[in-house]
């Protein structure tokens, strides 16, 4: 079904594209809010934020998601800069975290909404010199947690349990699911 992607993420609209979904992009920017302890209600607010901005401007059904880290009940975004995500490898290093996906499908008076859960553990002992060199390469600062596991971030994992493709920010299955159930309606 073709839908209306409420995303300025060119890794989302890629990974989507590559797939062959049916989608045209709207670019949009909301303020994320975090609810700390509740990671879920996190996501499926942030999801639902941009989906809700450009519904109105579509017939078609609109696709917004949005992707947390939490460690034992906080919730890492994006690091703000490189001394944060410093601060942010250091704290998930030794411990599982999850990465959390929130999907909501928007169309008329109708919505669905959904999330997934991935498990992340992170090895324990990996050098601060290492830590820094990642960080200067920049490439976690637009990811949640501060790392990106589809990429030099993998030095970081130990484990994963549950959807990879959720932790990159793209819950492939539950994404077509979605769309069927819209196609139904
Ligand atoms: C943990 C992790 C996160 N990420 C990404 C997935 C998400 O795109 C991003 C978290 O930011 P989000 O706010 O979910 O998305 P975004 O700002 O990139 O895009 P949008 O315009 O749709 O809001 O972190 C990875 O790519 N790899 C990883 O290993």
């Amino acid at each position: 079904m073709r839908f209306i992607l409420a995303s300025s993420s060119e890794r989302r609209i890629e990974y989507l594209k590559n797939f062959g979904f049916d989608f045209e992009v709207k670019k949009i920017e909301v303020t994320e809010k975090i609810f700390n302890n509740d990671p879920v209600k996190t996501v499926v607010y942030n999801a639902y934020m941009k989906a809700y901005k450009v519904r109105k401007h579509y017939n078609l059904p609109v696709v917004g998601m949005d992707t947390i880290v939490e460690l034992n009940g906080r919730i890492f975004g994006k690091p703000k800069d490189e001394k944060e995500n410093v601060k942010m490898i250091k704290k998930l290093l030794g411990n599982s975290h999850r990465v959390i996906t929130g999907i909501v499908a928007l169309k008329d008076e109708f919505s669905i909404i959904d999330y997934e859960i991935s498990i992340v553990h992170f090895r324990k002992e990996v050098d601060m010199e290492l830590i820094k060199k990642y960080v200067a390469s920049k490439e976690g600062l637009d990811k949640a947690g501060g790392y990106a596991i589809q990429g030099l971030g993998s030095i970081f994992i130990d484990e994963v349990s549950g959807p990879l493709d959720n932790v990159i920010g793209v819950p492939i299955l539950k994404v077509h699911e979605i769309l069927k159930m819209m196609e139904e309606v």
